[in-house]
């Protein structure tokens, strides 16, 4: 039995405290508001999160930042990326001991460009990280607390770290495999969400499954592009970080990025969306680092532009598709005539 506590009561902190609980772990979940470490620890529910879901008995849950970390050998960092900075910020005023660290986040920062285990590796001396482990797959958190099956990848380049995290979530309806390819899976993670809030957008104009087929293709394709070009490995977006996520996330009703995308395509303004929503959509703030990251790495991402001109140069979604449709011809992969 290990000592767990995850960080971030929100709809995926809480399902995989609750898979860490049914595994016997002393699973402790830290939020940010005493109301809700009350509701999880007192009712055993999150209402707002997970509607309709009783959370185990077994386990509990806290406000308190220095009561969470003294529990812990093990930390989950599950809040949103744009909260990663100030929680590692209070985590830094009491630990005091390495611990090894698991991040189940899907973002990039824009401006820094960084990926999560990199805005943690800056915010954490290295004197508290024993390892940090990405978790990561096609995973929607009202599916893992049914129990109905689920695969992700643990990625760390230590494979005893990441074996370690394996033997942790491991169950019979939560299966995960290791990938020691952490920029591969981070980028697939965050990527995806930028690609599902398009195949959201084309569904909710009306277009059918062949726009959605061709957005999850070559959504792919400019993903791999750009993650071969950050240090991936190409193999990692054929598997559960990279396929698996980007069809789950641009085909779910749980998907909150398909969601808001669908809501866009609609005819409704960004700032609606996201209220309506009442939950992070980390694509938003993805596609502005995507739009850097283009420039950066001088790499075409075309569906993640026309989905930022959208998001934040007030094209509509119906030109947007019109654009992608009326771009220059290509060949569909390079790398068969280069052959
Ligand atoms: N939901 C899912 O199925 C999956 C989500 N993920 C990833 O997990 C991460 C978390 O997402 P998810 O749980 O779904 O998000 P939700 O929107 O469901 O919940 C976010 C939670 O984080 C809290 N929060 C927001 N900002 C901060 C902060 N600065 N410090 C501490 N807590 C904060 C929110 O509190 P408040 O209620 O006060 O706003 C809320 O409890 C994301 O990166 C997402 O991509 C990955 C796989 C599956
Ligand atoms: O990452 C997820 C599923 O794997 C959750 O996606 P959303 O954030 O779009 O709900």
């Amino acid at each position: 039995m290990e000592k767990v506590t995850v960080l971030g009561a929100g709809s995926w902190g809480t399902a995989l405290a609750t898979v860490l609980a049914d595994n016997g772990h002393d699973t402790l979940i830290w939020s940010h508001r005493e109301d809700q470490a009350t509701e999880i620890h007192e009712h055993h529910t999150n209402a707002k999160y997970l509607k309709d879901v009783t959370l185990p008995a077994n386990l509990h849950a806290t406000a308190n930042m220095a009561q969470a970390i003294e529990h812990a050998s093990i930390v989950v960092m599950a809040v949103p990326t744009k909260g990663i900075r100030e929680t590692c910020q209070k985590m830094m005023q009491t630990l005091d001991k390495p611990v090894l660290f698991v991040h189940v986040s899907k973002g990039i920062e824009p401006g820094s460009l960084l990926r999560i285990s990199e805005i943690m590796r800056e915010e954490l001396p290295a004197s508290v990280i024993e390892d940090l482990v990405v978790l990561s797959g096609p995973s929607h958190a009202e599916e893992v607390v049914k129990q109905h099956p689920t695969t992700v990848a643990a990625s760390c380049e230590s494979l005893v770290a990441a074996e370690r995290v394996q033997d942790l979530f491991m169950n019979q309806y939560f299966r995960v495999y290791t990938n020691p390819d952490v920029i591969g899976v981070e980028v697939g993670g965050a990527l995806k969400n930028v690609i599902a809030l398009a195949a959201g957008a084309v569904d909710g104009i009306g277009y059918g499954d062949n726009a959605k087929a061709a957005l999850i293709t070559r959504g792919l394709a400019e993903i791999s592009r750009l993650g071969v070009k950050m240090g991936a490995k190409p193999l990692t977006f054929m598997g559960l970080t990279g396929m698996g996520d980007l069809i789950v996330t641009c085909t779910s009703v749980h998907s909150r990025n398909y969601r808001a995308g669908f809501m866009l395509g609609e005819g409704k303004k960004l700032e609606q969306v996201l209220d309506e929503m009442g939950m992070v959509v980390e694509g938003v703030r993805t596609a502005k680092a995507a739009h850097q990251l283009a420039e950066k790495y001088d790499v075409a991402l075309p569906i993640s532009a026309a989905l930022y001109s959208v998001l934040f140069e007030d094209k509509t979604p119906l030109d947007a598709v019109d654009d992608l449709m009326l771009r220059m011809k290509k060949r569909e992969m390079d790398e068969i005539y280069n052959n």
